[in-house]
């Protein structure tokens, strides 16, 4: 399942992001890439200990974990500490399929991968994600504050920047729910219950839809 989410960030919290990637001195993206991606990964990310980096990370986790349509998606049991990515001219991201399990502070398998766009897509030329998903290629660019899902069983890439810098975070989830196919059903079902909600909110189906739901997420759940 690809899903693009719009304004994961306020207006006041991307300008408070795009100031600290403005005073933040990055380094080669290399030192976190795995032995595949390393070969193909050219870009610049802030180093886990520069300062900006915890408090960039804070406003993303919050953001993210304020939002009802990432929960649902996703449904985290581990959202990682973002990679914060710039490409400029020249930069891009080989065509690869991220490791499945990333070994840190926190070790957790990837289930989901996520592109949050800091840069306004006229800022900067080039730099398209293209995802190979099962539906066929995708080729993601979005407004700044907006994010896109797809499974981290996808192979992707980022088309090369030619002008401007193309400044993003990205992240990775380990989801309460393993199956991408059980997800993307929870999700869907969420999807129903909550419009039903909204439209009808005394129908009687509610109760059963959402014991359902609920049952689901209890027969299907790693936590
Ligand atoms: O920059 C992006 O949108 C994706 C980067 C990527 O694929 C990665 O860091 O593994
Ligand atoms: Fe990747």
């Amino acid at each position: 399942m690809l899903l693009a989410i719009e304004n994961i960030l306020t207006r006041e919290e991307l300008a408070g992001v795009r100031d600290l990637f403005a005073k933040a001195r990055f380094v080669d993206g290399r030192v976190t890439a795995g032995e595949l991606a390393a070969k193909v990964k050219n870009n610049l990310q802030l180093p886990a200990n520069a300062e900006e980096t915890q408090v960039l990370t804070d406003i993303v986790h919050d953001a993210l974990h304020c939002n009802p349509l990432f929960v649902s998606a996703a449904l985290p049991k581990v959202v990682c500490p973002p990679l914060f990515n710039r490409y400029v001219p020249g930069m891009d991201f080989g065509i690869h399929v991220d490791n499945a399990i990333r070994v840190g502070a926190t070790t957790f398998r990837t289930d989901v991968s996520g592109t949050l766009f800091l840069s306004e897509p006229e800022e900067y030329d080039g730099g398209e994600l293209i995802i190979e998903d099962t539906y066929g290629v995708q080729q993601i660019k979005l407004p700044a504050g907006s994010l896109v899902l797809y499974p981290s069983s996808s192979l992707h890439r980022v088309e090369p920047v030619t002008a401007g810098h193309r400044d993003v975070a990205v992240f990775w989830v380990q989801s309460m729910i393993r199956d991408v196919a059980q997800r993307s059903l929870l999700f869907q079902l969420d999807a129903g219950i909550q419009s039903l909600r909204a439209r009808a909110p005394e129908s009687p189906e509610i109760t059963p839809l959402v014991a359902t739901y609920h049952n689901l997420l209890r027969m299907w759940a790693d936590i």
